[in-house]
């Protein structure tokens, strides 16, 4: 049996993986927590807002905020507690101060999206990235998103920025010259990315790439948050069975 915690466990993602823990034969929930603790849940009283519960878990799951997941994460790691991180926003920084406070056999797993479907598009993105003169990330979100662009976004870019890299491709083409409103999107490693925000949705991705004559568009769509939880169940069983900082779920889904 292996116990787990969840950070954000008020939140749609963390009630969604408390559920899928509670779910589970193999893992057992041990601690729920919450900013504000048992006030937004209201009768479920093992809410706390105190992180202190959370030793006796094997691993901790965060979804939180972008702006709480740093401290989350180095009270967890300063624990000596093995973490899945589904929060957006970890940057490079913060994953090198990570590396550097891991005691030996401990497992950080960041995983920018836990979707399947969202990890094989990502790396289909990266694999055509360098036989297209263009290339464009688009995602689509749900309106209470707290920030833009997505880390799966973000990952996508960097991941088709190194592959165009390894190719020696450049930016694509574009003559735009005069933008004074963005409209041409962030750029994230040189790459263009293009947030859109609208009641209805949940997440959803597109890549465009396009060369002369043709163009190519990969396209994944998580539904429903119940997408996420085949990949957050997989990363709590093997989160420890990988030592030291991992971005991603394509080792444990033997795609590396
Ligand atoms: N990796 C993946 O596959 C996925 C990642 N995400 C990411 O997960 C994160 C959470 O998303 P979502 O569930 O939609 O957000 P929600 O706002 O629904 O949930 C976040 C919860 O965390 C609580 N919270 C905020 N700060 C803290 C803290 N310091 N300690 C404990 N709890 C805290 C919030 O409380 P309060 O509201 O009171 O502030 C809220 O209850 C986002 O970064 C999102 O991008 C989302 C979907 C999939
Ligand atoms: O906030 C969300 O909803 C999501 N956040 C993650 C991200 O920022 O990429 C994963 C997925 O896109 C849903």
């Amino acid at each position: 049996m292996i116990t787990v915690g969840v950070l954000g466990a008020n939140g749609r993602m963390g009630s969604e993986a408390c559920a899928a823990v509670e779910g589970a034969e193999d893992l057992e929930l041990v601690a729920r927590v919450d900013v504000r603790g048992t006030e937004r849940s209201g009768a479920d009283a093992e809410v706390t807002d105190d992180r202190e519960v959370l030793r006796g878990a094997d691993v901790v799951v965060d979804f939180t905020h972008p702006s709480a997941v740093a401290d989350n994460l180095r009270w967890c790691v300063d624990a000596g507690l093995h973490v899945v991180v589904g929060t957006s926003g970890v940057g490079e920084d913060l994953l090198d101060d990570v590396r550097g406070r891991l005691q030996p056999g401990q497992a950080v797993l960041v995983v920018p999206n836990f979707g399947i479907g969202a990890v094989l598009m990502m790396r289909f993105a990266a694999q055509a990235a360098r036989f297209y003169d263009s290339v464009e990330v688009v995602e689509l979100h749900h309106p209470r998103k707290a920030d833009a662009p997505s880390g799966t976004a973000t990952r996508t870019a960097q991941m088709i920025a190194a592959a165009r890299a390894e190719a020696g491709l450049g930016p694509g083409p574009d003559a735009t010259t005069h933008d004074p409103d963005g409209a041409r999107g962030a750029t994230v490693d040189g790459i263009p990315v293009h947030a859109v925000r609208m009641a209805g949705l949940v997440a959803h991705q597109e890549v465009l790439l396009g060369s002369e004559g043709e163009t190519l568009t990969i396209r994944h769509d998580s539904l429903h948050r119940s997408s996420f939880m085949p990949g957050v169940l997989l990363a709590c069983r093997k989160v420890a069975e990988h030592p030291g900082l991992t971005v991603g779920l394509d080792g444990l889904l033997g795609l590396d």
